[in-house]
């Protein structure tokens, strides 16, 4: 079932919340949700569910004008932050309890229920938790049965607030997998609200990034990470490196640094914004960009070794820092204090006062000098 958000506005006394927001979700879509803390996430998402009015505006569930209709009426699943189980309650009652309250002409008869119960918690793997208390498991079991509970009234629009916000690293990435596989043997259309940008990204179709009581960017994961429409996307999106710059012509300086930009910019005062990926690091300045940086940190994390940079003779607000591949690591063998270049090979340039980057290449060829590459 497809939601569509038309023009939604929000005030909490003079406050604005929501500032006309506009968002299609293709039926059967998972779109997350992505923002600081008071971007108004949760306020859309209880708009959608009907848990609160909107002052301006209309929610269409598959082109039906639901915006007047009640919470119940409009038939959407939840899982919140915080389980919300009933304590005193089995397992088997808590994912029964919405079809156990349901008037006598709507309710299914009882073996019907324990059967969809059976399936239920068949479908969240813990059908042999049946008879046990919410106080007998852990955070993350309990956060499955919440899930299976909100699935019990076969809804066709699932909404979740930080559905995994409370759990530790390990069982987020768990749920974040299964949550995507239920999802896609199910077939329900979901919202999800997250401050996590790598749970956006690894569980959305489309990402919609929140801020200040707007949408900032829609886009795919990849999209939104290969081109952030602002300045605040990029920032929000993780680690990125700046070099900011006066330009010369096609040159842009700061200090002893400087960069050759493929053409002149529009304006003088420039900032490069370049991702830890996007830069390559040699022993020798390319043709093209001198950027000299002391290595301040190296740490190992997972599958690539991280190197915290600071500027030489240049300055820059915040560390720069690069990721390069085992096997980089094990044949430069650097240490702290070593000395190196950065090369851009793709960076985003914003003006001072814009707020679109402009995304530069340079060609292959014109960029590295092989002897010195890393
Ligand atoms: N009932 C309310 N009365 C007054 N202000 C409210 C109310 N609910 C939310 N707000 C305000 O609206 C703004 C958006 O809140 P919302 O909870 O939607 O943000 P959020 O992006 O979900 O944040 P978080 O990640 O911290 O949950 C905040 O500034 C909040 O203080």
């Amino acid at each position: 079932m497809s939601i569509s958000i038309e023009g939604i506005t929000k005030h909490f006394g003079s406050f604005q919340a929501l500032k006309n927001i506009s968002l299609e979700v293709p039926d059967g879509q998972l779109v997350g949700l992505l923002g600081p803390s008071g971007s108004g996430k949760t306020t859309l998402l209880r708009i959608i569910a009907g848990l609160e009015t909107a002052n301006e505006g209309r929610i269409l569930f598959e082109g039906e004008d639901v915006t007047r209709l009640h919470v119940r009426e409009r038939r959407v699943g939840f899982v919140f932050q915080h389980y919300a189980l009933f304590r005193h309650m089995t397992v088997a009652e808590n994912v029964a309890f919405g079809l156990d309250v349901l008037p006598a002409r709507q309710r299914p008869p009882a073996a019907e229920i324990r059967k969809r119960v059976e399936t239920l918690l068949e479908m969240v793997q813990l059908g042999h938790l049946a008879q046990r208390y919410p106080s007998q498991l852990s955070g993350g079991q309990k956060q499955r049965i919440a899930l299976a509970r909100a699935l019990s009234m076969k809804p066709k629009i699932l909404l979740l607030d930080e559905p995994f916000g409370a759990l530790d690293a390990k069982v987020r990435k768990d749920l974040r997998r299964w949550l995507r596989t239920l999802h896609e043997e199910f077939h329900f259309t979901s919202v999800f609200v997250t401050h996590d940008q790598e749970e956006a990204l690894e569980l959305s179709d489309q990402v919609a990034v929140m801020s200040a009581g707007r949408i900032e960017q829609i886009d795919s994961p990849q999209q939104l990470y290969a081109q952030p429409s602002s300045r605040f996307v990029f920032d929000f999106m993780g680690n990125v490196n700046v070099f900011a710059g006066e330009a010369d012509g096609e040159v842009l300086r700061q200090g002893e640094a400087w960069v050759h930009l493929p053409e002149a910019p529009a304006a003088a005062q420039q900032q490069l914004y370049m991702r830890s990926h996007e830069v390559r690091l040699q022993s020798t300045a390319a043709s093209h960009a001198h950027l000299p940086l002391r290595i301040e940190s190296i740490s190992l994390v997972g599958a690539e070794v991280r190197l915290e940079l600071t500027p030489l003779g240049w300055h820059a607000e915040e560390l720069w820092e690069v990721g390069i591949t085992h096997a980089q690591f094990n044949s430069w063998q650097p240490s702290r204090g070593d000395q190196c270049f950065a090369v851009p090979q793709v960076a985003h340039a914003i003006a001072v006062n814009a707020h679109t980057p402009v995304t530069l290449r340079w060609r292959a060829g014109e960029m590295d000098d092989p002897a010195a590459m890393i």
